[in-house]
């Protein structure tokens, strides 16, 4: 794994640290002086509604956008101060394609090497490691075209990963894969984890992903971390019987029946396209 120059990584004991984090746009206060640390090697997911604020969240620890006040360091960098280095630390799985189907995935994981900086020397040792750990070893010379969604996302990660960040962020990482496609991509996270360290912080709006893959997760309600805690840990505090899905209605009241969840919306989409 990559690391900082020594002395610029001082506290290990959060990779990724906020202190009153803070967003606004206009009036509008879409993160709203969060607080967070999240342990090296955690698997951290944040939860909540539409317009929760996680995207702008993510975007303000990826250095994507500046902060209105409050400091997040992401593996020991301040993201407003040490932008370059944050950027050098991290890897990012966007929500939207981001693989090229004309590409093989081997050139693909060329392409990330050199964006990335991966020195030309390293550059096909990477790949192989990345292409065996994402179990894509034989689908290497394949047109990424004719992939499935599951292969092509195992694809994107291994993209993101090819630097060998300390922190991967990951923007809901199975939405529209079946069943299958997203416990084999639950799997190949884990093992991501468990052969380089990395702490990987994801945005989900699936309870069964962040219940099962996440060590710990943050709910965000209307800008505002309102709960942090193990899965186990956040049910218990509800009741002996409660789901994940009883902790999201409980934090966020009744919104989630008004404005409803991401999957609401993707199964009324579906099923008014089924009858149409
Ligand atoms: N560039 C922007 N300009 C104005 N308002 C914005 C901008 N980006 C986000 N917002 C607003 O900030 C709030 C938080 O948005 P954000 O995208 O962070 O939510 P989210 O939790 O990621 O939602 P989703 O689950 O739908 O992706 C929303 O009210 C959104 O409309």
């Amino acid at each position: 794994m990559a690391a900082p120059d020594s002395g610029d990584r001082p506290n290990e004991a959060g990779i990724i640290e906020t202190q009153a984090l803070t967003r606004s746009f206009g009036d509008l206060t879409a993160l709203d002086a969060v607080s967070l640390q999240v342990r090296p090697g955690e698997i951290f997911g944040l939860i909540g509604p539409n317009g929760a604020g996680k995207s702008t969240l993510i975007k303000m620890l990826t250095t994507l956008l500046p902060p209105t006040s409050g400091t997040a360091r992401v593996a020991g960098f301040d993201v407003v101060r040490q932008p370059a280095k944050v950027r050098a630390h991290i890897g990012y799985v966007p929500q939207l394609l981001s693989a090229d189907g004309a590409l093989t995935a081997y050139e693909n994981l060329l392409v990330s090497a050199r964006l990335y900086l991966v020195p030309p020397a390293q550059r096909a040792v990477r790949i192989e490691a990345a292409l065996k750990l994402m179990d894509l070893e034989d689908a290497a010379q394949r047109l990424v075209s004719g992939f499935s969604g599951g292969m092509i996302r195992r694809l994107e990660i291994a993209q993101s990963m090819i630097h060998e960040p300390a922190v991967l962020f990951m923007d809901e990482p199975t939405v529209g894969l079946d069943p299958v496609a997203r416990r084999a991509v639950w799997d190949h996270v884990r093992q991501l984890r468990a052969n380089l360290g990395t702490t990987i912080l994801i945005t989900t709006h699936l309870m069964d992903e962040a219940d099962e893959l996440c060590d710990r997760i943050g709910v965000l309600h209307a800008g505002r971390l309102e709960e942090v805690g193990a899965p186990q840990e956040l049910k218990a505090r509800i009741g002996p019987e409660a789901t994940l899905d009883d902790v999201f209605a409980h934090v966020t009241g009744t919104e989630i029946t008004t404005a409803g969840s991401y999957r609401d919306v993707r199964q009324t989409r579906a099923s008014a396209r089924a009858h149409s």
